[in-house]
């Protein structure tokens, strides 16, 4: 996202910089007072001050030395900027909604420079609409009527194509073929026509020939183009499926952050839907694709043979049709990219709904919902139907543009034929060969729009597959076999750059030491799971496992060491065995028994009526909440973490399940390194140490009777806890 918008030298003039001051941020303050747009304002920030540019003055600058801070405060659909002076708030101005997380940066960025931090913030967000041509990106990071990529799309298309060059050859080898035979027919129909039927020139046997090479071609062409067919939906079928593949495991491979920006359904959308576009191009219009350009350019130059005033005449019109046609590309191409965009978000409550019907039904909001599908699926059929009309007006227009042509050839060919220029065969080949010809361009000037639904959907596919993983495998990433011992070193992380959720981290943890992070909601501690999960990466300082960087060992490596069990228990639709057996496919029956065991999840499992192959359904709902936690728990138990990560393991459980579940963690977590978050202070009285964060730091540590000695803020949560329960 843009945080440095280029001003104008003129602008420049009046922010009257001195030595040594920089813009550091520059952002469009786009609304007046009263909400209405205007141009040319701007809000400055440099190492030293903060500036308002308003339509061509210079209208505020404070020192960032003398205001205590600066805020970009959200509204709604706008908001406003205010410095805070001597306690006192001062308004400076208002910005639009598609300005907001611009904004954010703005707190941020004054408090860095503020404390002398010299830094500049560098975004990591999207923008959510281009900056030239202002149009909003249709979940893409590049505007598709900005950018005009075609040796990236050439080369993309090169690439699909590789793998299967073979079947690509025979299928080119069948398009000549298909050629030579079509444009073969009318020369033989002439001779038909002028050698045996006008004046009775021929006998039978010459018009029985002519006809059996005619019934033999035809027969061909249709064996030609089924053939044809066939190998280019194989052709289709084998890249789609290649693509589909690919995005899979792309998705796999990136960061939690870049899907948790992107709804599920979007997600699938691109490895169906799009993937699906891609297969019938290739199947459906590639096929005929090259076909009709060969023949295009060979009937073209068969006609100049034969008669080329003539047919300097049927070209007449075609090239107008053509550079009309492709003046379209753009806008077709953002067409597809909204009706892209409709399908998305179609798709996505779709999968929100089912995913979350429970919910639904719980607040009777089904017939809201059932609204709220209703509407988008009818902007989606709007824009669709749209680009139907739009098609269904343009290309007959072109087709009758084109068939003017025709008449011109009829003409001026029958003229010739009068005065025995032409013989009457010749003109009913050139007729055809004509015919031909437009039906090509016909087909042709429709190709923009087949060819951009194809290329909306390779670029949204690109826009993933395209994808750098922020998590990856560094290149002197190494195997290590974790010991357990883990330590913050001035760690800092934020989802955005602009909000630091953990500030200069700092503790150590020992082998088999079991730490409780205790802090209100919000502040950091799943964050911090997340971080020694190596979910994400810290933006400053580093965590260490056993001395090395984390960054330095091999992801699925440390992955595989790691045992995690959360509040929300995800359970892969399939059997209890598969999913316990997940964390380890190559475990053998009896660790699997013994790990359900160890979880107090074994006699359950046999009471019912399928067992260890009962299956449990998408998210495994028909089990209860604790069964699905002792599965688990069983799923960590065998996978022998070095490191176990606990989220609320025990939350939301009735008190017996809860003692089962107590039991079966006090087994699991025994001599390994754990990390254990829970809300209810009581169950992490035993843990070795607990540290509680606030503001984004770390503000007390200790055990839990050093800490209510302390009588500090973990003191204050726990009497807060034990007097709702009181009370
Ligand atoms: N994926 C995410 N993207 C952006 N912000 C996030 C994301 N996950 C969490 N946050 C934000 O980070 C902050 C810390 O969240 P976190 O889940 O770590 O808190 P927590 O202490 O575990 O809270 P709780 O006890 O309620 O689970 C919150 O302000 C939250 O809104």
């Amino acid at each position: 996202m843009e945080l440095l918008y280029q001003l104008t030298d003129k602008n420049k003039e009046l922010l009257g910089l001195s030595r040594g001051e920089e813009i550091y941020y520059c952002f469009p303050l786009d609304l007046d007072r009263e909400g209405s747009f205007r141009d040319n304002s701007y809000t400055v920030v440099t190492n030293q001050r903060i500036l308002l540019l308003e339509e061509g003055c210079c209208t505020k600058a404070y020192r960032l030395s003398e205001v205590e801070k600066v805020v970009g405060e959200p509204q709604i659909s706008s908001g406003i900027l205010y410095v805070v002076k001597n306690g006192v708030e001062e308004f400076l101005g208002r910005y639009s909604a598609k300005h907001l997380t611009r904004y954010s940066y703005i707190t941020r960025g004054c408090l860095l420079l503020q404390r002398g931090e010299k830094e500049r913030v560098v975004s990591r967000e999207y923008e959510t609409a281009c900056l030239t041509c202002k149009r909003a990106l249709p979940g893409t990071r590049e505007c598709p009527k900005c950018t005009g990529k075609k040796e990236s799309l050439v080369s993309d298309f090169l690439m699909l194509i590789k793998p299967q060059w073979r079947l690509f050859g025979v299928i080119v080898l069948l398009m000549f073929s298909a050629t030579a035979v079509t444009l073969a027919n009318p020369a033989i129909q002439q001779r038909l026509m002028d050698d045996v039927l006008i004046g009775n020139k021929g006998n039978v046997k010459q018009a029985v020939l002519c006809l059996s090479l005619m019934f033999i071609m035809s027969v061909g062409i249709v064996f030609i183009n089924a053939g044809k067919s066939y190998l280019c939906s194989k052709l289709g079928s084998r890249i789609s499926a290649g693509l589909r593949e690919k995005l899979y495991v792309k998705i796999q491979l990136l960061s939690l952050s870049f899907i948790n920006e992107r709804s599920p359904g979007e997600l699938m959308n691109r490895i169906l839907y799009d993937t699906g576009r891609v297969r019938d191009f290739m199947g459906e219009t590639f096929c005929n694709l090259f076909t009709i350009i060969i023949l295009f350019i060979a009937d073209a130059l068969l006609m100049l043979i034969l008669d080329w005033k003539l047919a300097l005449m049927a070209f007449l019109f075609a090239p107008a049709a053509m550079l009309f046609s492709l003046s379209l590309r753009k806008y077709i191409r953002t067409r597809f990219h909204m009706q892209g965009e409709k399908a998305d978000k179609v798709n996505s409550g779709l999968q929100d709904v089912i995913s979350g019907m429970a919910v639904v039904k719980s607040y009777g909001q089904e017939e809201r919902e059932a609204e709220y599908f209703d509407r988008n699926t009818e902007e989606y059929v709007k824009v669709q139907r749209s680009n139907e009309v739009f098609f269904a007006t343009v290309y007959p227009f072109i087709g009758f543009v084109l068939e003017a042509g025709v008449y011109l050839v009829v003409y001026f060919g029958g003229i010739s034929v009068l005065h025995g220029r032409m013989t009457p065969g010749r003109l009913f080949q050139f007729i055809i060969y004509t015919t031909l010809l437009y039906t090509y361009i016909g087909w042709l000037t429709n190709m923009p729009r087949m060819l951009m639904n194809m290329v909306t959907s390779m670029e949204r596919i690109g826009d993933v597959l395209k994808q750098e993983p922020q998590i990856f495998d560094h290149e002197n990433a190494k195997y290590h076999e974790i010991k357990g011992n883990v330590e913050f070193h001035h760690a800092s992380f934020g989802y955005k750059s602009y909000e630091p959720v953990i500030e200069q981290i700092d503790f150590k943890v020992k082998q088999g030491e079991m730490i409780g992070i205790v802090g209100a909601s919000g502040t950091g501690k799943s964050t911090l799971i997340n971080l020694v999960m190596h979910l994400y990466e810290v933006d400053d300082g580093e965590i260490r496992v056993d001395g090395e960087n984390i960054m330095d060992i091999r992801l699925s490596h440390y992955h595989s060491q790691i045992g995690v069990v959360l509040q929300e228990t995800f359970l892969f639709s399939g059997t209890i065995l598969n999913n316990i057996r997940f964390a380890r496919p190559e475990a053998s029956y009896e660790e699997i028994i013994r790990a359900a065991k160890m979880a107090n999840a074994h006699d359950f499992i046999c009471g019912l009526p399928d067992g260890y192959q009962t299956y449990v359904g998408e998210k495994g709902h028909n089990l209860s909440g604790g069964e699905r936690q002792r599965v688990a728990i069983a799923r960590a138990i065998l996978n022998d973490p070095k490191i176990l990560i606990l989220d609320e393991a025990t939350a939301s459980l009735d008190t017996e399940s809860e003692y089962l579940i107590q039991k079966a963690l006090k087994r699991l977590t025994s001599g390994r390194t754990t990390f254990a978050i829970a809300h209810r202070l009581s169950t992490l009285k035993d843990a070795d140490r607990l540290i509680v964060i606030d503001r984004h730091r770390i503000v007390e540590s200790g055990t839990h009777m050093e800490l209510m000695k302390k009588k500090g803020i973990y003191y204050n949560l726990v009497t807060a806890q034990l007097m709702m329960q009181k009370n």
